[in-house]
């Protein structure tokens, strides 16, 4: 059984069409990241997904209609939008009995055994404590709760580098053990790219893209051409074209690394190039070929 299995969602809020037939499959174990511009439709698949809204087309999640069973699934998901986004008047441990009180899934002496590796004390209130203490807070809850599936939104939203990275590493590390499901959405491409397995690009309510980091690696490639080779590496047609210090970089889907090289330097494009190259909306020179 798939962990989340999606056929032909659809939404519309009023004319605006923010899902427009998503199919999407996740399997249990996977750390997918939900990647596309701001309005591409990202939050609106989480909300269907963890039954906050309900959509047109299939979707099942953990066996369940997430719409339907939404009390019963909660026992098995946690969903998190804004990391470090939490009621300032609170004292730590009544965030703790919070948590403790809500979620039959909330380790209480997991969070704490978390809280132990921080100063964050028991008796501070939320308000006083740094930004990226609050971070720490908001990790050491969402980790003691056992859930099979983890959805964030943009959970980094508004935290500096530092915090966002911590936030990411302790969640790789600390918390993703293989059997958890994590299904993450951003724009911001490379902020997520060294933790996922998968990747699902989403523009304007379609997905763009749906594939494996390793697919990715394996389909596309970056070449980099002076003028002289310019016209040849055109004729094979690539996805996408930019220029850097007077060099073309030309990226290529599905194209074999032999001819490539024979025009300049080859190498893999990072995330957020192919993330550009399929929703930069720019000339590319197949156009303009
Ligand atoms: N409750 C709503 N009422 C009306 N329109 C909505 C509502 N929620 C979302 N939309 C619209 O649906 C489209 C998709 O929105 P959604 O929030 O899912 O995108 P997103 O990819 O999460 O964007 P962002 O990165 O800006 O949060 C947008 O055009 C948005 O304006």
């Amino acid at each position: 059984m798939s962990c989340i299995r999606a056929r032909g969602l659809r939404k519309a809020f009023g004319s605006t069409i923010a899902l427009d037939g998503v199919d999407l499959t996740v399997e249990a174990g996977r750390i997918v990241g939900l990647i596309g511009p701001n309005g591409a439709g990202k939050s609106t698949t989480l909300h269907a997904i963890v039954g906050l809204t309900a959509c047109e087309g299939e979707l099942e999640v953990l066996g369940r209609d997430p719409w339907a069973q939404r009390g019963s699934l909660m026992h098995d998901v946690c969903f998190i939008a804004d990391v470090a986004v939490m009621p300032r008047w609170m004292r730590v441990g009544q965030a703790l009995d919070f948590m403790a009180g809500v979620h039959p899934r909330f380790d209480r002496a997991r969070a704490e055994s978390f809280l132990a590796r921080t100063t964050i004390r028991h008796a501070s209130r939320i308000r006083d404590l740094s930004k990226g203490m609050v971070t720490q807070l908001h990790l050491a809850l969402i980790m003691a709760v056992d859930v099979k599936l983890l959805v964030l939104d943009e959970p980094t939203l508004g935290l500096d580098i530092l915090y966002r990275k911590q936030f990411y590493d302790t969640l790789l590390n600390d918390y993703f053990d293989g059997d958890r499901t994590i299904l993450v959405s951003t724009h911001d491409v490379a902020e997520v790219e060294h933790i996922l397995t998968d990747v699902v690009f989403l523009d304007r309510g379609r997905i763009v893209l749906d594939a494996s980091m390793e697919e990715v690696q394996d389909r596309y490639l970056e070449v980099v051409v002076g003028p002289d080779r310019l016209a040849a590496a055109r004729a094979l047609r690539p996805l996408h074209e930019r220029t850097l210090l007077g060099r073309s970089i030309l990226l290529f889907d599905g194209v074999a690394r032999e001819p490539l090289a024979a025009l300049g330097e080859v190498r893999s494009p990072g995330l957020a190039d192919v993330f550009v190259a399929l929703m930069g909306g720019t000339q590319t020179a197949r156009e303009a070929a």
